[in-house]
């Protein structure tokens, strides 16, 4: 079998899907999108394409490591994101073309059924009772939202206490019956990180996710030191190269891959090999689309340490289109009482509405995050 042509649709929300043909009829599908540069995702899958044509795509193995090592330069978010959608397109057409799921081809399953979660509250956490009872309606008790709205890197007592409030409301609403993350986004700098936490802890949130910005990951350490509760991260940390520093460093308890920003399923499976060496359990970030969280639930269900997955049903993001919009096999992704079962067909299991893709190609927006700004005119981390 051979590499023919890569073909990529950029479509609302703000996706972007690859499709690889081969000569023998069967064809791979792949998410590779940073979302608010996907165009730029676009220019580099289609110079990594270059190496792909004529190739065997069974040989994903040799494939990976030549574009990741071919070009001299490697990683970071771009890169990274174009070589993951190549990676999933790559184990589709290798599950299609022997029949079987992806997760068949990896070892099999270690679960039944994968504990999934959904966002709340939107960019500026609003409504957040009201939306988690919607969600509860639907059978789902595992939420996530935003922390705070913009925060100077130097806050005040009063921000604090808004935040807090928000999360002590939820308490006091829902008590323990719902578990919840809290998204720092990468908008709490180091001065704010310690203060934040420590007035969240007695309500106890699953998880904080991104406490700090990943470049500032060294703080990871001290902050797990100073609080009980687990710090996750890695929606912006690009291969295991990059896990490897912070699993060493110590500090997360729960790792986050994006499965269309760190090299695909070849590249996460490593990551949460290497995560559960260290007891570190796995959440893969999703806020994306079909693709993209097929990728990632042919992880989650061959690893033992996968205990919870983002799904961005509802997420305030999707504006223009849903989830399994584009698919013909909405009904295979069945989500009951918080959980998502594994999905039957072969490959990464979705059956891609390749029409409606094209069709939605035709008009897709440019989808760019907002750029927040503090009150003195300084730029606010979204
Ligand atoms: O946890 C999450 O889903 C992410 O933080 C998400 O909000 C961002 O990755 C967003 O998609 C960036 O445009
Ligand atoms: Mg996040």
């Amino acid at each position: 079998m051979k590499i023919t042509q890569l073909s990529t649709y950029r479509v609302s929300p703000r996706w972007m899907f690859l499709k690889i043909d081969t000569d023998e009829g069967i064809s791979g599908w792949g998410e590779p999108v940073i979302e608010g540069r996907a165009r730029t995702v676009e220019a580099a899958v289609h110079e990594l394409g270059e190496l792909l044509i004529g190739q065997d795509p069974a040989r994903i193995n040799d494939l990976w490591q030549a574009m990741y090592r071919g070009g001299f330069y490697r990683g970071g978010a771009v890169f990274m994101s174009a070589l993951a959608g190549i990676d999933q397109a790559l184990w589709d057409i290798k599950g299609k073309a022997l029949g079987v799921p992806v997760y068949q081809l990896l070892g099999g399953l270690v679960r039944d059924r994968m504990k999934i979660y959904s966002w709340v509250g939107g960019d500026r956490p609003a409504d957040i009772v009201a939306g988690i009872q919607t969600l509860q309606a639907l059978g789902l008790n595992t939420f996530k939202m935003n922390g705070t709205e913009e925060l100077a890197m130097l806050d005040s007592a009063k921000a604090v206490d808004a935040a807090v409030a928000r999360i002590a409301g939820l308490r006091s609403v829902f008590g323990y019956d719902i578990e919840f993350g809290i998204d720092f986004h990468g908008r709490v700098a180091w001065p704010m990180a310690k203060p934040l936490l420590r007035e969240l802890e007695p309500y106890r949130p699953l998880f904080v996710e991104e406490p700090v910005l990943a470049e500032q990951s060294d703080y990871y350490r001290r902050l797990s030191d100073m609080t009980s509760i687990p710090l996750a991260a890695g929606e912006r940390m690009y291969s295991r190269f990059e896990f490897k520093r912070v699993l060493e460093q110590g500090g997360l308890a729960v790792l986050q891959p994006d499965l269309s920003h760190a090299g695909g399923i070849s590249e996460c499976l490593r990551i949460a090999a290497m995560a559960e060496a260290y007891d570190v359990a796995l959440a893969p970030h999703c806020p994306l689309g079909p693709v993209a969280l097929a990728a990632c639930l042919q992880v989650d269900f061959v690893s033992y340490n996968a205990v919870l997955q983002e799904q961005s049903m509802g997420i305030h993001y999707n504006q223009g289109a849903e989830l399994l919009d584009y698919v013909h096999n909405a009904a295979d992704f069945r989500m009951e009482g918080g959980y998502i079962e594994p999905l039957p067909l072969p490959g990464l299991g979705v059956d891609i509405n390749e029409e409606r893709v094209i069709e939605a190609s035709r008009s897709a927006p440019d989808w760019r995050n907002p750029l927040w700004r503090h009150a003195d005119g300084s730029v606010a981390e979204w």
